[in-house]
């Protein structure tokens, strides 16, 4: 298996190749047994069943505060003919029923009187006893093994006299990082140098896996030391995880590595991202499994979800950790390259009482897609993907009370929408504001379509110069649709600081030789451009790098900055960001679009609350280049 190229391995048959290598290589099934006591036992998998050696209640105690009798003293009493009781005690809830009394009632039951306590009511034997053993009766069975002990069960252990308990101890992980380029945590970066942000992120998972982790020295791109690290690993681990190099490049020796020390049972996955996993074992005694991690931090953390933690809950004895799952619509078309299991990240809200689900972007790079991720979603291998409006299940990474008061916007980005966000969670914690930005048009689009509460829009209209209505009347009717003024905001020329070109306005565009970034077709700042070439009559086309196009302000900024471009159109606030100087151009409306039946929900009214504090608008203001003039008004 010293190939370079990557196979497509279904997951399923790698799972079963990669068990079936550790078998032959005599991986051990199982981590050891130790005995520890309850106090330290919670997170543990019991290895073996745990009978109960004591009853509890230990005796027949009272389950309320007031006075231990005997039933057969209070036969007869009622409402109009009321027993006196001579003989009885006074009992707290939880004493021991005093010997020859069989029952109690609770203290606001009874009328105390000179003569003795007037009962109104006949007591059937064993009222508000809790007799022995009513929780838990000596000899039975309290936990079978292979349960993952919780806060309960172990006071449940001790409450049935069990101390101490035989469990698995936790697995060892150690995690190998490789690479020349990459650098500890905390390091200052020399260009093309990387933090290693993969071991802190996987010996934090294998942490909440129950494991122990442990993270070596990173490791240069040299097979021979690789080699030795690997070993050195697997003599103390249970798994050895080692990060990047899994693929096809010239520095990538993971998989000749892992084949060197022991074997190779699967390079390449038909699952993305991860699919230049390897899946093999190194030689010793006894022998470990290796897992070969791709380096991109996505596919580093699914890998770890696919293969590490079902291995490590399977060494402990216990069943692999399940998340809950919803059925979602997708708030947008879906693609997905048949014969991969296709991991997809989504947002999800709540919208018209269906739960939407709005995919983050897809690359494996992107570590933030699963920062922002409510739920995961498999595209599997034999699909196509979905189109808009599909259903389709998701795995759920928050809870559903949450999501269900998640406001979810669609549309143009801008930056008030994470200021906004961010106040909002401050001021509750259960409130989320999840904006995915698909430019103005579409975000109108998924509002008639049910897929979100708001669509944020400036889109300008060539033939009228108004912004946003006429496209609200074209495209939703119009009707029982209300609009929300956010902000006035400046667009303008992002430049490189100084303004290097020298450029004054739009009319500079088409000198010979610029570098032009356009936003993608439909985003509010095209159609503004697009307007102002048409009242210039000046051609698209004579613009060099019209139809180069980025989807954000801050991509368009980050173009500018870097040299690959030399303007683009976007907001002050962008400039700010990267430090770039700015040619006012135009000042425009940004406004939130939804359904008039939303205005008044509760789900939207912390936001309406939060557009009137005039804390709120001072923060946007102090942004640069927003004006809250209009802020909350109802324009439509
Ligand atoms: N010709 C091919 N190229 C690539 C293929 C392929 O099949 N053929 N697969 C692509 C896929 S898919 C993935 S995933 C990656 C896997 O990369 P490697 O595992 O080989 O890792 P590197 O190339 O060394 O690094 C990728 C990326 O990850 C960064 N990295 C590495 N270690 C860490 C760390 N500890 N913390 C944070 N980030 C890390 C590294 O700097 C790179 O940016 O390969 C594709 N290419
Ligand atoms: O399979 Mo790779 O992990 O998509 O980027």
């Amino acid at each position: 298996m010293n190939s370079p190229f990557v196979s497509d391995v279904p997951a399923a048959q790698a799972h079963a190749a990669w068990r079936e290598a550790r078998a032959a290589a005599g991986c051990p099934a199982r981590v050891e047994t130790v005995r520890v006591s309850v106090g330290e036992a919670v997170g543990r998998v019991t290895a073996e069943p745990v009978w109960a050696r004591r009853s509890s209640p230990a005796f027949d105690s009272s389950a309320m505060d007031g006075i231990a009798v005997r039933a057969s003293g209070t036969v007869g009493a009622t409402e109009t003919t009321p027993v006196v009781v001579t003989d009885f005690e006074v009992v707290d809830t939880g004493d021991p029923l005093p010997p020859g009394y069989d029952a109690v009632v609770m203290r606001e039951h009874v009328h105390r009187t000179p003569e003795g306590a007037e009962l109104r009511a006949a007591v059937p034997p064993y009222q508000h006893v809790r007799s022995i053993g009513e929780d838990i009766s000596a000899a039975e069975l309290l936990l079978p093994e292979g349960h993952r002990l919780r806060p309960v069960d172990v006071a449940a252990c001790a409450a049935a006299g069990v101390t101490e308990l035989v469990v698995r101890r936790a697995p060892i992980v150690v995690i190998v990082p490789t690479g020349d380029e990459i650098r500890p945590i905390g390091a200052e970066l020399r260009p093309g140098e990387i933090l290693d942000t993969n071991s802190l992120m996987l010996a934090a998972q294998a942490r909440e896996a129950g494991c122990e982790a442990r993270v070596t020295d990173i490791v240069v791109d040299d097979p021979e030391a690789i080699t030795t690290a690997l070993r050195a690993a697997a003599e103390e681990a249970d798994l050895v995880m080692v990060i990047a190099g899994s693929s096809a490049g010239r520095d990538d020796y993971t998989a000749r590595v892992v084949a060197s020390a022991g074997s190779v049972a699967v390079h390449g996955v038909a699952v993305r991202p991860g699919h230049p996993v390897v899946l093999g074992v190194a030689k010793g005694n006894p022998a470990t499994p290796v897992l070969g991690v791709p380096g991109y931090p996505v596919s580093a953390a699914l890998t770890f979800d696919i293969f590490a933690a079902p291995l490590l809950a399977e060494l402990e004895g216990a069943a692999p950790r399940e998340r809950p799952s919803a059925t979602a619509r997708l708030a947008r078309k879906l693609p997905s390259v048949f014969g991969m299991d296709d991991w997809v990240r989504v947002r999800l809200g709540r919208v018209q009482n269906q739960v939407v689900a709005t995919p983050l972007p897809r690359g494996a790079g992107v570590l933030t897609s699963l920062v922002r991720a409510d739920g995961l979603l498999v595209v599997p291998a034999g699909v196509e993907g979905h189109h808009a409006g599909s259903e389709v299940r998701v795995e759920l990474l928050r809870g559903l009370s949450e999501i269900n008061r998640t406001i979810v916007a669609i549309g143009s980005h801008d930056l008030v929408l994470d200021l906004a966000a961010s106040a909002l969670r401050a001021a509750d914690p259960l409130i989320t504001l999840a904006s995915s930005n698909v430019g103005s048009l579409g975000g109108l689009v998924a509002l008639r379509d049910g897929l979100c509460h708001i669509a944020g829009s400036h889109l300008l209209d060539p033939a009228t110069g108004e912004y946003t209505l006429p496209y609200v009347d074209r495209l939703l009717d119009g009707s029982g649709i209300a609009v929300i003024r956010l902000v006035h905001r400046d667009q303008g020329l992002l430049v490189a600081p100084g303004n290097p070109l020298g450029l004054k306005g739009i009319d500079d565009l088409t000198r010979p030789g610029l570098r032009y970034v356009n936003r993608q077709r439909g985003a509010g700042t095209r159609a503004l451009l697009d307007y102002e070439l048409s009242r210039r009559e000046i051609d698209p086309s004579t613009i060099p790098g019209y139809s180069r196009e980025e989807h954000t302000h801050l991509a368009v900024a980050a173009a500018v900055s870097a040299g690959r471009a030399d303007t683009g159109m976007g907001i002050l606030a962008a400039a700010r960001a990267f430090n770039l100087d700015f040619v006012p151009v135009a000042q425009e409306p940004y406004d939130l679009v939804l359904r008039a039946d939303d205005l008044s929900g509760d789900l939207l009214a912390p936001l309406w609350d939060l557009l009137a504090s005039p804390d709120f608008r001072a923060q946007v203001e102090a942004l640069g280049g927003y004006s809250c003039a209009e802020t909350g008004q109802r324009i439509r």
